[in-house]
């Protein structure tokens, strides 16, 4: 396939260097390293999808110009989806395919489930309280991470004593917990704990490296072109 890589960081060169060893071309590179290429310098004739990671001010603006030129995109930039819908509806208006995840590792979409499948246990037999922990690299500049948004909205979904959720030292009783740390290289852990007096039950993922990320975003990559619509794991993985 025909790959252009938006945002040449921690990401998009681990992905460049999978995409290579899968027998894809990347066609260009979109990041301030590469001053002279622009989305607007491709179509869907001369790239079969692009791939986002860049940053939370950025990602939106850049998956615009995507579905404005007919280039299938998917991204993984998180801390942008107040923009969520407005991407949705261009998505829709243009014909061309989306496909977003916080986070594109298998081992974390099967945590999601099986988070979700707890919540809702918990809820039925009571007695716990529960809060969110992520712990990143010290070059991570949103905060919450998407992926611990994406377990906090899971939880909210299926444990209704949890109205919202605040990313602060204190919360109410009915405010879910996301705790943030930051710290040297760590490349991504996220916990979610339950509590009661009696007991605590851990659900946690911790990611060795980048390569779930990777491998998960060049799946994603070869399977959208040709499909119509916004998409995320869940489609691909048939969770
Ligand atoms: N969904 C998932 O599975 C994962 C998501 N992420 C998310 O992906 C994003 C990127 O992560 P990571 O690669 O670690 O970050 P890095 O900071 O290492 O890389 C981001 C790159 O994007 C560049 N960039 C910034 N603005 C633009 C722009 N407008 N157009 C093109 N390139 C731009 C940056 O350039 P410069 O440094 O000069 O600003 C930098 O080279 C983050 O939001 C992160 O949370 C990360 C891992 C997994
Ligand atoms: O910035 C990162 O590094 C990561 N960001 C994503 C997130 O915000 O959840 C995914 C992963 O945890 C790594």
């Amino acid at each position: 396939m025909k790959l252009l890589l938006i945002g040449y960081g921690k990401m998009g060169r681990a992905i460049e260097a999978q995409a290579i060893a899968r027998g894809h071309q990347v066609v260009g590179i979109v990041d301030p390293t590469h001053p002279n290429v622009h989305i607007t310098g491709f179509t869907a004739a001369t790239a079969d999808v692009a791939i986002e990671f860049t940053h939370p001010d950025a990602a939106f603006q850049n998956v615009q110009a995507c579905l404005r030129q007919g280039i299938p995109v998917v991204c993984g930039s998180t801390g942008w989806l107040h923009h969520f819908p407005e991407a949705q509806a261009l998505s829709q208006q243009t014909g061309t395919p989306l496909f977003y995840a916080s986070n594109y590792s298998i081992g974390v979409n099967l945590f999601f489930h099986f988070n979700e499948y707890i919540a809702a246990k918990m809820h039925q037999f009571g007695g716990y309280d529960v809060q969110v922990r992520e712990i990143h690299h010290t070059q991570k500049v949103d905060q919450p991470s998407g992926t611990a948004l994406t377990a906090a909205e899971g939880i909210l979904r299926h444990f209704p004593n949890k109205t919202t959720w605040r990313n602060e030292p204190t919360q109410t009783s009915e405010e879910l917990a996301i705790i943030s740390e930051r710290e040297g290289a760590v490349v991504g852990t996220h916990i979610v704990t339950y509590t009661s007096p009696a007991d605590s039950i851990e659900l946690k993922h911790e990611a060795h490296s980048r390569d779930g990320f990777v491998q998960g975003a060049l799946l994603a990559a070869e399977w959208l072109p040709g499909h119509q619509g916004v998409f995320g794991m869940k489609d691909l993985l048939g969770l």
